[in-house]
């Protein structure tokens, strides 16, 4: 059954392009220039109960904007979608308490008092029991290790142990359905690793359904089997994460270091057959490679005495994401006014 069910949902933002000075600013008085940006068009997709989707996408890309609109905080321009089988906009209050929405970069937490506070006032709002309370907060706490941090004015907090008691302070009504809009942002190692350890922990014992954006693969790859790759407002992508990962993880960029100056030429000749040569000056290069032709590579170039020092990395997820929106649109996306995809423009007269 479906948890989430979106079709041709879309959202655009009208606002004003503002110029500086004082001669712009009185001419703005008569004649605004008004901008379109299409952040979302034409979405459809479904998630089921229980599944966990990373959504990926390079900046502005349209995410925060989706998951506004999936938890009611913005009403789309166009299209449909239900939520738990709920019309989210319509925030009904039955709605409210059956999801979390989780924002990196904000915050719900009063930064003068303790964490535990704060996630009681959550407690009065969603009017959980106090046996009920007492026992989702020291399970969260435990899973997340910051039991003895709930006393701690928030603001005496690192950004993990902040980050940790959002959770915390979202999760504590137990939402069978989470949207997390980077959970890890800006935390150290560590701590990515903790809070991507209990999302997985969290949906696996409470069967939850998640909706994740991160810039991090690993928090995806971690916690999500599907992806869901947005692009100009798009759906460039969706489907298995390891099947997305399979059509370009197979290729690895090889970055060398000549021991002395090399010809284009002559680079280009010797590889020709196992690699593409993708940027070269001489005495450096990066080379696209498949992963079965890195040996033999790496080989041709030792046995050649060329190579001083390499090293061999992934195709970039930005990279990847961008693959497959121009797989699956060409360049139709992109604007030729040099505004980013999604931009149309007109002039409104006034005043
Ligand atoms: N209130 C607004 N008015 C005008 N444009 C907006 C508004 N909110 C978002 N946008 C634009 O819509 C596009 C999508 O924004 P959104 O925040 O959804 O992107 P995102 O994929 O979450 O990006 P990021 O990864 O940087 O957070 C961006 O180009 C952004 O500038």
């Amino acid at each position: 059954m479906s948890a989430i069910t979106v079709r041709d949902l879309s959202k655009t933002f009208a606002y004003y392009r503002k110029q500086s000075g004082l001669r712009h600013s009185l001419r703005n008085l008569f004649h605004r220039e008004q901008l379109y940006r299409h952040a979302v068009a034409n979405i459809s997709f479904d998630i089921g109960q229980g599944e966990a989707v990373g959504f990926i996408g390079p900046n502005g890309a349209g995410k925060t904007t989706t998951l506004k609109m999936l938890s009611g905080i913005l009403h789309p321009s166009a299209g449909e979608a239900r939520v738990l089988g709920y019309v989210p906009w319509e925030r009904r209050r039955e709605f409210k308490r059956r999801f979390a929405i989780v924002m990196g970069q904000k915050s719900q937490l009063w930064w003068d008092l303790p964490a535990n506070e704060s996630i009681y006032l959550n407690k009065c709002i969603y009017g959980i029991d106090e046996r009920e309370y007492r026992m989702t907060l020291d399970e969260l706490a435990e899973m997340l290790d910051v039991k003895h941090l709930l006393g701690v004015q928030v603001r005496r907090l690192s950004l993990g142990e902040r980050m940790k008691m959002e959770i915390i302070a979202a999760l504590i009504h137990r939402p069978k359905l989470l949207f997390l809009d980077e959970p890890t942002l800006g935390l150290d190692f560590a701590a990515q690793q903790n809070v991507r350890q209990f999302l997985k922990a969290y949906k696996e014992e409470k069967q939850a359904t998640i909706l994740l954006t991160s810039h991090y693969m690993r928090d995806i790859e971690h916690v999500c089997g599907r992806a869901l790759v947005i692009h100009g407002g798009q759906i460039a992508y969706d489907g298995k994460l390891s099947r997305m990962s399979e059509s370009f993880g197979r290729r690895k960029r090889m970055k060398v270091r000549f021991a002395a100056f090399i010809p284009p030429e002559e680079l280009h000749e010797l590889v020709r057959l196992l690699a593409v040569v993708r940027t070269h000056d001489g005495l450096t290069a990066e080379l696209e490679v498949s992963a079965d032709e890195v040996k033999p590579l790496a080989r041709l170039l030792i046995d050649h005495d060329l190579v001083e020092d390499w090293t061999v990395e992934e195709v970039p997820v930005e990279e990847v994401i961008e693959r497959l929106y121009k797989a699956k649109f060409g360049n139709e996306g992109e604007g030729d006014d040099g505004e980013a995809p999604g931009t149309r423009q007109r002039h409104a007269q006034e005043g």
